[in-house]
């Protein structure tokens, strides 16, 4: 694992953004899982402005490793999330956006999108192989859209289930720890002071650290990086 800790959300998002810009360049094609929150929305901002020109934008194939199941055009969609930062901002083609449709059924989408991603990226061991998974992580430790307390979907058999958020009910679609660990390379964007605690206690496993999916994140390409501001850091220094 490596661990890099950037002076602020800015940074994060200028040294993201220079490894997203080297990872494209070096393939002639990228399937990419994005997830929502705070940090990506800043990272978003920085590539839509910086690196509008400077990516071949036609290679990149965006799909989400989490969605709430609400339609796109709500304040709470992943999907427009992206939309509002990067994706109407880029030359991308449509055909390379495969959002999670939030506004279906979630057990009938979570299984349409599940074969969706199946059939279209390459298989490893059976398993679709995205080349970048992005992921946040909540300050109870939860990542894409497996909580602590639904700890088991990390374990599925199916690419993608249906997740329910603790407090208010909603419901999401998430990819499960298969998809995840199997994936080339995954990153977690994790900032502000918030999420000092679970970042100790992930990274360093200690306190309560096997009871956040955060923890569970282990590709087996062995490529995982933090990108962590100084605020997040805070206790792992
Ligand atoms: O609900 C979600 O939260 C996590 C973490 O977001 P943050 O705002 O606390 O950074 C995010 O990774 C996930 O995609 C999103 O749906």
């Amino acid at each position: 694992m490596e661990i890099k800790i950037l002076e602020n959300k800015t940074e994060v998002a200028k040294s993201f953004s220079a490894y997203f810009a080297e990872l494209v360049q070096s393939q002639e094609q990228l399937f990419v899982a994005l997830s929502g929150g705070s940090t990506p929305k800043t990272v978003f901002d920085y590539l839509a402005s910086e690196y509008r020109n400077k990516i071949d934008w036609t290679k990149v194939f965006f799909f989400w490793g989490d969605e709430r199941c609400v339609p796109p055009t709500d304040s709470e969609s992943n999907y427009k999330m992206t939309v509002d930062h990067l994706l109407s901002k880029l030359p991308i083609p449509e055909a390379n956006v495969f959002r999670v449709l939030g506004e279906n059924d979630p057990e009938e989408e979570a299984l349409r999108y599940g074969e969706l991603v199946e059939k279209t990226l390459p298989l490893e061991k059976g398993i679709p192989q995205f080349d970048l998974v992005i992921l946040g992580m909540g300050d109870d430790g939860h990542t894409a859209s497996i909580f602590p307390n639904s700890i088991y979907l990390w374990d599925s058999s199916r690419n993608c289930k249906v997740a329910t958020h603790p407090d208010s009910g909603q419901k999401r679609v998430t990819i499960t720890g298969r998809v995840i660990n199997q994936a080339k390379h995954v990153v977690f964007l994790v900032t502000g002071a918030s999420k000092k605690e679970k970042v100790r206690e992930v990274i360093r496993r200690e306190g309560e650290y096997n009871s956040y999916p955060a923890s569970m994140v282990n590709p087996s390409s062995d490529s995982l990086v933090w990108y962590l501001d100084q605020e997040a850091a805070q206790e792992i220094k």
